[in-house]
């Protein structure tokens, strides 16, 4: 039954709509009661121009970012939204034409210019895009919204205004960052990203960006490549989406997704080509696991990790357990891009057409892979995993390398468990039990569903006509660690007040509350949750 919901009247195509920013914040109508601990405000991002010049954006990722903003206060909401002033953004509305290239959409030539200056233009290099729309998080007290460019752009996060433009490259040496963090409890950041380097060699470099620093000074100033990893291929670094983080060791894991440099830095140039016609598929590599540690930072490079192919994009949790590194990840099967599903003509689809062309997609599966660290010669050809409670595999082949079987902890056909979400304050890099993400029926978000972790059991959250976004858990403060909320962006297009931010109880998954907006909220793709402030840290941030 979970499986067969249909959306014959394909209401999904609204999240995939343009929409207006407001001037000001718009009263939601709150029905149910808001926990009185729930404060503060739910930050996401996501595309919300999907047109400019009157031609199409082609692409999930190439729409304009918008920022959203839900304010809890009090038992009512609010909600708010801008553009953020991107040089993307700002140079498409001044000559309405796509001036800086996006994902999926090459920029247009200006019409204003012969076909020499035109070709003169193209000389003068790529022009890499700000459009900040994956995702916000806090580098000591600023807020960024970020892409996996080497652009992002602080906002201020009360008014939702664009207020600097910052480049990673002048800070570190790497081209680009995930939108997927990892944040230590003292506010210490760390990312990887790609770095190609001089002679053209390639790496995975692992940043580090401290907390706010005491002296108010800017904490990129001091931030630094903590440790190198090697990349499989020559001029063919793989595509990077999120990695994994324990107490003492950072995960990566390269997936056969590649990103052509030759194509990138000479072809695209030239031919009007976008980033996605620089990815190719590796048909031989399969996937490879990378450790390092994290103090002192290190790459280990005695065991090589190896198992099928996959995409990967969103790492669930990792953690350390007896001599083992546990690794729970949102895979798809096979080495085609996931992303060449993802055109917006595809999405907006009919229903029937929508359910075609998932038939043909690599599958998503949930999957957990477990990592012996003390891994001997001796031990060739049998299980070295002797955890318990998985039946994932991990076996010594003569060859040197280890290869990896998971133990699968959800499946549904055509049905993925994407955009995991966890206790993270307090379950990051721990052993846990409880993931919830977001339910795409053939890439069509259409439910919110929590997993555990050891049993496998899932509760689902679903209602007619509905399309959720990731759901962001907030822990209820005090010490018990299941208590918490789900918050998610739902939207209802034929509803009288078409979208809604959704309270969930985040232990059975039934609805607490939910405070409709007289707007359509598109598709976000990531945010956080911001806490209230108190008298203790507005003085700290004064
Ligand atoms: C929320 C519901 C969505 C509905 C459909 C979704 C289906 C999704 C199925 C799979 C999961 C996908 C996860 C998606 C994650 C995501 O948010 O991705 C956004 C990524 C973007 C916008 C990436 C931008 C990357 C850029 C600009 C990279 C540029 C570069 C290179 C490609 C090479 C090196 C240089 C540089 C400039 C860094
Ligand atoms: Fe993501």
């Amino acid at each position: 039954l979970v499986f067969s919901v249909e959306h014959p009247a394909a209401g999904y195509r609204k999240i995939f709509d343009s929409v207006e920013e407001l001037n000001e914040a718009i009263p939601a109508e709150v029905i149910g009661t808001i926990p009185s601990w729930l404060g503060g405000s739910v930050l996401r991002m996501g595309p919300g121009l999907f047109e400019v010049g009157g031609e199409p954006l082609n692409h999930l990722f190439d729409g304009q970012a918008l920022i959203h903003k839900f304010d809890l206060k009090d038992g009512g909401v609010t909600y708010h939204r801008r553009f953020l002033r991107s040089d993307a953004y700002v140079r498409a509305m001044t000559e309405n034409r796509v001036v800086i290239t996006e994902f999926g959409t090459a920029a247009f030539p200006d019409p204003c210019k012969n076909v020499f200056s035109r070709f003169f233009t193209y000389f003068k290099g790529i022009e890499v895009t700000d459009n900040c729309s994956v995702n916000i998080y806090t580098i000591g007290e600023d807020f960024y919204a970020v892409t996996e460019s080497n652009y992002i752009t602080k906002v201020d996060p009360d008014s939702l205004e664009t207020l600097k433009k910052v480049d990673l490259c002048k800070y570190l040496s790497v081209n680009g960052v995930t939108a997927h963090p990892h944040t230590d409890t003292d506010g210490t950041v760390y990312n990887i990203g790609n770095c190609f380097g001089k002679n053209m060699s390639l790496a995975y470099n692992i940043v580090k960006i401290p907390p706010a620093q005491k002296d108010k000074s800017e904490p990129l100033e001091k931030s630094k490549v903590l440790v190198q990893l090697p990349s499989s291929e020559r001029l063919k670094p793989s595509y990077i989406h999120s990695f994994g983080m324990t107490d003492n060791y950072f995960v990566f894991v390269e997936q056969p997704v590649k990103i052509n440099l030759f194509k990138f830095l000479s072809a695209w140039a030239f031919t009007g080509a976008t980033y996605m016609d620089c990815f190719e598929s590796n048909y031989s590599m399969g996937t490879w696991f990378h450790l390092a540690t994290k103090d002192p930072p290190d790459y280990l490079n005695s065991h090589r990790f190896r198992t099928s192919a996959f995409n990967i994009f969103h790492h669930i949790n990792t953690y350390e357990d007896q001599g083992f590194i546990v690794v729970d990840l949102c895979t798809w099967k096979g080495h085609e891009f996931v992303y060449n599903y993802l055109y917006l003509a595809n999405l907006r689809q009919e229903w029937e057409e929508v359910k075609k062309a998932a038939v043909n997609a690599p599958q998503p599966e949930v999957r957990r892979y477990v990592l012996p660290l003390d891994v001997h010669r001796v031990e060739q050809g049998k299980n070295l995993v002797s955890l318990s409670y998985t039946t994932a595999t991990a076996v010594l082949h003569p060859d040197g390398t280890v290869w990896l079987e998971p133990e699968v902890l959800f499946s549904g056909p055509r049905l993925a468990f994407e955009f995991p979400q966890i206790n993270y304050s307090q379950r990051s890099g721990k052993k846990y039990s409880f993931a919830y993400g977001l339910g795409l029926n053939h890439f069509i978000p259409d439910r919110i569903v929590k997993l555990n972790v050891q049993s496998k059991e899932t509760l689902t959250w679903q209602e007619d006509e509905c399309y959720p976004s990731e759901p962001m858990f907030v822990a209820k403060p005090g010490i018990v660690l299941i208590d918490g909320v789900l918050l998610s962006v739902v939207v209802k297009p034929g509803a009288q007040r078409p979208a809604f931010l959704l309270i969930l109880d985040a232990v059975d998954l039934k609805e607490i509350a939910r405070a409709e907006v007289d707007a359509i909220v598109p598709v976000t793709l990531h945010g956080m949750y911001r806490h209230p402030r108190t008298e203790q840290n507005n003085q700290d941030t004064s």
